[in-house]
């Protein structure tokens, strides 16, 4: 899957909950309490071995997630990570 360009990239993030953090994408959740924050990573769990493209998972601060994303192989973010990134939000929503 081919690299995004800056624009194609910037047009993805656009309203979006995500922002670039160099060759990747990243988003910040906060959960209740820490039970909520793991059940929440067990699901990203889920989806992320269906896609077969898988986020790096911080879990932080107790109730804090943050949720990086970008394609490994093409050292870079590609439509992968922009798929994930919509499948990901429906699960925190
Ligand atoms: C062999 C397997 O398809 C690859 O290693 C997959 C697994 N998950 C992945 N996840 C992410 N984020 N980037 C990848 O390039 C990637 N590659």
């Amino acid at each position: 899957m081919a690299r995004l360009t800056d624009d194609e990239v910037a047009t993805r993030l656009e309203g979006s909950e995500w922002r670039q953090e160099g060759e990747a994408i990243e988003r910040d959740l906060r959960f209740p309490d820490f039970a909520l924050a793991i059940a929440f990573v067990d699901r990203v769990a889920e989806v992320a071995e269906a896609a077969n493209h898988h986020p790096d998972i911080l879990v932080h601060g107790w109730n804090k997630v943050r949720l990086t994303l970008s394609t490994h192989s093409e050292g870079g973010l590609t439509e992968a990570d922009f798929a994930l990134a919509r499948r990901l939000d429906e699960l925190a929503a």
